[in-house]
């Protein structure tokens, strides 16, 4: 077994207390990760012999992916094997689901009991963006113990699907996505009958559940918390208030005390910080957290930056050309999807690894990923058409674009778009062909991208709202500040304005 790394008494304490509800409270880079990471193993290799799995949960698939990596880097490889695992939550509604479909304790249409779960319903026949006031989308709902299709009015800009054929025939192919997973499981959470019988399959599979970044679940993942920890399953959350960023999941942070005070889970407080490397680090992070008003300098050198971030991507765009954003954002359509694979072979060359979304622009324009990525060289001469940064040569660029990818065996016609969508595509490969003239580039991506992670020299850009939001001083309960307090907090050695 590895050599354990040394953990401070407070982390220890946290990690191999013998409570069996536990909260662990902790403020940037003290250790969360670890923490987990460490009880993880603590409870895999106790001496009880116990068959039932050890389940570490995140809430999206980079901290699960994180989280695991910690969990074998500490334990070695063999921790995580069959029955462990780690899993993003939504993956143990779906895990959940299936059951109860499986062992018929409710009917899905057309009687299947294995799903395919999408990620959106975007692409999918008769799915369409629709924003609030644009009438009624299809919902999951439970009759009785089946599951048919019910409409709500819509609140939230997204893809769905408006007409009742359109849905249910996905539904009767056995396809769904994550949001008809969570409408189904909530409905059965809030019957007595059916919950209990999603008590006995946590109760008979998992010894224990240790949740990262608690504070970013949602309430219907509370709800699941709260079930397993009252029906006797070992349960550990861990997070930080101030670090909650999932809103467009629906993360409640105010529910996680009254769930840990009413259920009477023990709290372990983890307080020193391991990542703050500089004095000045140290005073910015605690004036964030106190609420107190912080002055950031501006740097006369990005490149000394070795991450920029910020709260959107187009803000990253509009910045200093050495800056090299690693996405557009949402791909909302298929030429999105073609620019940021172009974009993915300029982010491959200089720093080897994907852009962010990179995978899904791939599936949008129906490629395989690996095809395309052996294929490099194609990619790389229409970079070449660019890099004069001429409108000729981005008009030149996508032009050769549309047209290679059906050689590359995309299915899809990349049709020219309307003039205001041409013109948008047009300004992000001259923003492209801009970076390529770069000696030394640094990547750039949003906030939410950077969660967890850390670096020595951290650049932000930051509009006049945001420098405004540091003067008067960051407060816990905003959203838009809490995204601040953790762009402030990925430093290690100093942050500073770009
Ligand atoms: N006891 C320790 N001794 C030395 N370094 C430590 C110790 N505990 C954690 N670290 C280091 O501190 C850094 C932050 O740890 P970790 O990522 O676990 O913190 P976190 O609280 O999860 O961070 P975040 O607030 O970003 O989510 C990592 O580089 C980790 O290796």
């Amino acid at each position: 077994m590895p050599i354990r790394s040394p953990l401070t008494a407070e982390q220890r304490t946290a990690a191999e207390t013998m409570a069996t509800r536990t909260f662990i409270v902790a403020a940037p880079g003290s250790g969360k990760t670890t923490v987990a990471a460490e009880r993880f193993g603590v409870i895999r290799y106790d001496s009880t012999l116990d068959a039932r799995r050890i389940l570490a949960l995140s809430f999206t698939r980079s901290a699960r992916g994180e989280l695991a990596a910690r969990i074998r880097r500490r334990w070695g490889s063999r921790a995580l094997s069959w029955p462990q695992q780690a899993l993003t939550i939504d993956t143990l509604h779906c895990e959940i689901l299936m059951f109860l479909l499986r062992r018929r304790v409710i009917s899905w249409m057309g009687g299947h009991t294995e799903l395919t779960v999408l990620d959106t319903w975007r692409g999918q026949q008769g799915a369409r963006l629709m924003s609030q006031g644009m009438g009624y989308r299809r919902i999951a709902v439970l009759c009785e113990t089946s599951v048919y299709s019910g409409s709500l009015k819509v609140t939230r800009a997204d893809y769905h699907i408006g007409t009742k054929g359109d849905f249910e025939k996905h539904l009767a192919a056995g396809r769904c996505t994550h949001a008809e997973v969570r409408q189904v499981i909530a409905a059965v959470l809030d019957r007595a009958e059916l919950r209990a019988e999603v008590a006995n399959y946590l109760t008979s599979t998992t010894k224990a559940i240790i949740v990262d970044e608690v504070f970013d679940a949602n309430e219907l993942d509370l709800e699941l918390v709260r079930l397993a920890a009252s029906a006797g399953v070992n349960t550990t959350l861990i997070g930080d208030p101030w670090q909650a960023l999932y809103d467009f999941r629906g993360a409640r942070p105010e529910l996680v005390p009254q769930l840990v005070e009413n259920e009477g889970f023990e709290s372990f407080p983890v307080t020193t910080s391991f990542r703050f490397k500089t004095s000045g680090m140290v005073e910015t992070a605690e004036k964030a957290r106190a609420g107190q008003s912080i002055m950031l300098d501006a740097t006369s050198d990005p490149t000394e930056c070795d991450v920029v971030l910020s709260h959107k991507w187009d803000n990253l765009w509009t910045g200093p050309a050495c800056v090299l954003p690693l996405s557009f954002g949402r791909l909302d359509n298929q030429t999105d999807a073609a620019i940021a694979l172009l974009l993915d072979r300029l982010i491959q060359g200089h720093f080897g690894h994907s852009a962010i979304y990179a995978d899904e622009a791939a599936a949008i324009l129906g490629l395989d990923f690996d095809v395309l990525r052996s294929n490099g060289a194609v990619m790389g001469s229409i970079l070449e058409v660019l890099r004069p940064a001429t409108p000729q040569a981005a008009t030149a660029a996508i032009t050769a674009l549309r047209a290679i990818l059906r050689v590359l065996g995309s299915p899809s016609r990349l049709r020219r778009l309307p003039k205001a969508g041409e013109a948008v595509q047009q300004a992000r490969l001259l923003a492209i062909a801009r970076r390529m003239g770069e000696s030394h580039l640094v990547p750039g991506m949003t906030v939410h991208q950077s969660k967890g992670r850390e670096w020595p020299v951290v650049g932000v850009r930051l509009g006049k709202a945001e420098l405004a939001r540091l003067a008067a001083g960051l407060e816990e309960h905003r959203f838009d500040d809490r995204v601040l307090y953790v762009a402030l907090t990925r430093a290690e050695r100093k942050v500073v304005l770009c």
